[in-house]
């Protein structure tokens, strides 16, 4: 393992709907708990932590009693509405057991591009950390237009983490998702399907195994990690692909143990 993967100091971790929502819709009570837990722990040692966290519309839909996502783009949008709120009390609460504070910031894809809005997200994001309050991102859904087929789905917060992960200059991105990390063809329909433990470069032959998303919930599928992990070592950052059903699992990944997909450039110490 890298040894800039153990000494990673400032890291935003990315969790998708797969990882929170149950696939028949249910709230995965566990992996909030797990997911605060770890991040208060590694918060007290000392790291700055960013969460990145989709599920508003899964949290939406659960409690508006829906099983099927509607199609409609405005009904997505205010399901989205409904659910970020209680997606953020969700978290609310388990972080306080764990006594630490958090903070939710919205945030569209091309926020960055524009100067004054970048010098005040980057001065919320500079508060925050100096005073130990992890920032929970999501997509500013109601507003964000830019990612919308206008059809099925919605926004993309694979890319806003890398997005997220560049301008904060973090050490780190770790991508939790439902799957152990990038295989060389989709898992969920391949049983033969290997797992990809470390990935130097990203073009046509990556992308052309990466499929559609897994799950009734989740938008992008490994398409979208793709290309956050492409946007990372571009920028000679590192991404890990890894499995959230236990967030627990970060620990291992900073502990330096092979774990999911490691996406680095080519070149780096290894010990
Ligand atoms: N080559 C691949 N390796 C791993 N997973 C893949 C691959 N191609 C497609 N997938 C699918 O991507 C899914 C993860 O993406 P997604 O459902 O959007 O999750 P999330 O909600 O965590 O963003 C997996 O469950 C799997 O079905
Ligand atoms: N912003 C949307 C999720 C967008 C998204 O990228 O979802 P996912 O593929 O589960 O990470 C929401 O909170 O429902």
């Amino acid at each position: 393992m890298d040894k800039r993967v153990i000494n990673a100091k400032r890291i935003v971790v990315k969790v998708g709907t797969s990882s929170l929502i149950y696939p028949n819709g249910s709230i995965n009570l566990k992996t909030f708990d797990e997911l605060a837990y770890t991040l208060s722990a590694l918060n007290n040692q000392g790291k700055e932590l960013i969460l990145v966290s989709s599920g508003a519309i899964g949290v939406g839909l659960n409690k508006m009693h829906l099983k099927q996502r509607p199609t409609e783009i405005g009904a997505q949008q205010a399901l989205a509405a409904i659910g970020q709120s209680e997606l953020m009390t969700l978290f609310t609460q388990r972080f306080d057991h764990y006594l630490t504070d958090i903070a939710q910031v919205l945030l569209t894809h091309d926020i960055f591009d524009y100067p004054k809005s970048k010098q005040f997200v980057m001065n919320t994001f500079d508060c925050l950390l100096r005073d130990n309050v992890i920032p929970i991102v999501n997509e500013n859904d109601t507003v964000a237009t830019d990612e919308l087929d206008h059809k099925t789905t919605f926004g993309d917060n694979d890319q806003l983490s890398a997005i997220v992960a560049s301008h904060v200059n973090a050490d780190l991105l770790i991508v939790l998702s439902d799957v152990d990390g990038f295989y060389d063809q989709n898992p969920n329909k391949c049983a033969d399907a290997n797992l990809i433990e470390t990935v130097n470069s990203i073009d046509e032959n990556e992308f052309g195994v990466a499929g559609g998303t897994g799950s009734r919930f989740g938008t992008g599928g490994m398409q979208t990690k793709l290309l956050a992990a492409k946007r990372m070592l571009d920028e000679d950052r590192m991404m890990v692909l890894a499995n959230g059903a236990d967030p627990r699992i970060i620990f291992k990944i900073l502990a330096g143990q092979t774990v999911g997909t490691i996406f680095e450039r080519e070149g780096v110490t290894h010990e």
